[in-house]
């Protein structure tokens, strides 16, 4: 498609994106989350809860069931009738999947963390290893007998669950579990993951931000390429690039086509293919509707408040959510504008995809997909140092889609004051890769850039350099392990971490293995 046949619905005055169909279940679970509101009141309300149970019977019987519930005059139900319906027609939010034991877990697994000497460091990261035993799952047989009774999504293979109230498998958690399970030497529960990944992929054309219907709307950061290249390169499994690959390139197009797709013309007339995040949703996101609702209360009009839900749920897409980085005033969440910014991170995400994919098409011998990606890593490689790059800061700056007076039908016209000068860790996310960091003169100046950008913190580096009071924000609790990664991991969006949840394991035991510990490093846990 070539720039003129493009209509940005992000020119256009009112929210018009793609929506994502919802289905029955979704919407009776909707139901139930708010008639629990009523009744038990705001304080200690989790509204994901209610959309991560399944039923007992068919939709219909537990329908008519609820409608009969005796009512208050303004809709409440009693506490005990609202506690005795759901005991009767509703399963536990944790029983759609059961515990299973890794099959290659070793309690103590030859060669692990040769580098780490300290031996409280040792026992440390020992014990977390241990940790894939108690987030290791696989989906229950009624999931796969009864799909329409649940809102978890069948995966063929077993799952690492981030933990607590995250139930399900999360696409970007997985490649931080991944290198993981690569310093665990858990090699084939890591390549169940990819697998699980790649039945997504087949079966919605993108990877799901997670296992649950109520994510179809969206993505997450596309790391799947990363953890296929990374596995090959330690296992050599061939099968698995084979079968991987055509689903990463059509992974690919999800990214590079419709809504996800923007063109910029840059200051010499050139124009540039980039991706932006756009979930195809607007309305509130189900697993947060009642914050959702809370946060849009404000807004005057329904076609306002289809907007931010539509901001919010991209934002969720992002992987950073909340955060500063996509809000036009940091003390206003209402003004978040997530799909009019072109993020230097995702584009990085897609050049790396790029690369991946032209290196497993050469593996399995398909030199013509192979010479494709290359030239459609160099044309990003382009596009990001033309409309992200600033050489003054010595960072490459998100760029901001701006007001409808630039966005004309046929793409925007880049102008210098639309790149975003706030310092975010994701600015410096290109150096992961290398035809980025091959260049030395560029890297000296990128980590000059780094070095006095206020981010980096004592123990971790912030995303920003706001306090927003939302996640995004380097937070110094006790209790809490800090580890931060930049060189040859991307960095951390979340720099305060708790080991136990899924992601963070994978991130302390893949730092371990590849920077050892430094001597003058203590454990605060
Ligand atoms: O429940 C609200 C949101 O929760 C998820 O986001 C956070 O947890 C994820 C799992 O660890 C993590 O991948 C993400 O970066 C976190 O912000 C979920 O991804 C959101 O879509 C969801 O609305």
């Amino acid at each position: 498609m070539n720039a003129t046949s493009q209509t940005h619905p992000a020119c256009l005055p009112t929210d018009s994106g793609p929506v994502a169909p919802t289905n029955p279940l979704l919407t009776f679970l909707e139901q139930l989350q708010e008639t629990a509101l009523k009744t038990l009141g705001p304080k200690n309300f989790d509204p994901k809860l209610y959309v991560d149970l399944s039923l007992k019977s068919n939709l219909s019987t537990v329908q008519d069931a609820f409608n009969r519930l005796p009512r208050a005059e303004n809709g409440t139900v009693s506490f005990t009738d609202l506690n005795f319906f759901m005991q009767s027609y509703l399963n536990g939010a944790e029983d759609d999947l059961v515990y299973t034991e890794p099959v290659d877990f070793s309690p103590a697994p030859e060669g692990f963390l040769p580098t780490v000497e300290n031996p409280e460091v040792r026992e440390w990261a020992l014990e977390v290893h241990w940790l894939w035993k108690s987030l290791c799952r696989r989906v229950a047989g009624g999931v796969l007998d009864s799909p329409e009774k649940h809102t978890l999504i069948a995966l063929p293979q077993p799952v690492m669950i981030p933990g607590s109230r995250f139930r399900e498998v999360y696409y970007w958690d997985s490649h931080w579990v991944v290198r993981g399970l690569f310093a665990s030497k858990m090699y084939e529960t890591a390549k169940g993951i990819v697998s699980n990944l790649v039945h997504l992929l087949d079966e919605f054309g993108f990877v799901l931000n997670g296992a649950r219907t109520y994510y179809s709307n969206r993505s997450q950061p596309p790391l799947l390429s990363s953890m296929v290249h990374d596995i090959y390169i330690r296992t050599g499994d061939m099968d698995l690039a084979k079968e991987s690959l055509p689903a990463l390139v059509k992974e690919h197009d999800f990214w590079n086509s419709g809504v996800h797709r923007v063109v910029v013309r840059d200051a010499q007339g050139h124009n540039h293919t980039l991706s932006r995040y756009y979930a195809m949703w607007n309305e509130p996101r189900p697993e947060s509707s009642t914050i959702d609702k809370e946060t849009a209360s404000k807004l005057m009009n329904d076609s306002e408040k289809q907007h931010l839900y539509r901001e919010l749920a991209s934002a969720a897409e992002t992987g950073w959510d909340f955060s500063s980085r996509w809000m036009r005033d940091a003390s206003d969440l209402t003004t978040l504008a997530t799909t009019s910014i072109i993020p230097v991170d995702l584009n990085t995400f897609i050049l790396k995809m790029e690369l991946d994919i032209a290196f497993l098409a050469n593996v399995i011998g398909d030199s013509t997909t192979a010479a494709h990606f290359i030239q459609a890593a160099q044309a990003r490689k382009r596009a990001m140092n033309a409309i992200f790059w600033n050489e003054e800061m010595g960072q490459w700056l998100d760029y901001w889609l701006s007001d409808r007076t630039t966005c004309k039908e046929d793409g925007y016209t880049w102008e210098a004051s639309n790149q975003n000068r706030n310092v975010f860790a994701s600015n410096f996310i290109p150096l992961w890769i290398e035809l980025f960091n091959s260049d030395g003169t560029l890297v000296e100046k990128v980590m000059q850039s780094f070095q006095s950008s206020g981010l980096l913190q004592a123990a971790g580096i912030a995303t920003s350099l706001t306090d927003t009071g939302q996640q995004c924000i380097l937070i110094k609790k006790q209790g809490h392990m800090f580890v931060t990664l930049l060189g040859n991991l991307p960095v951390s969006h979340m720099p305060a971490m708790q080991t136990g949840f899924g992601w963070s394991n994978g991130v302390v035991l893949a730092f371990l293995e590849e920077f050892g510990w430094p001597q003058d490093l203590k454990i605060d846990c």
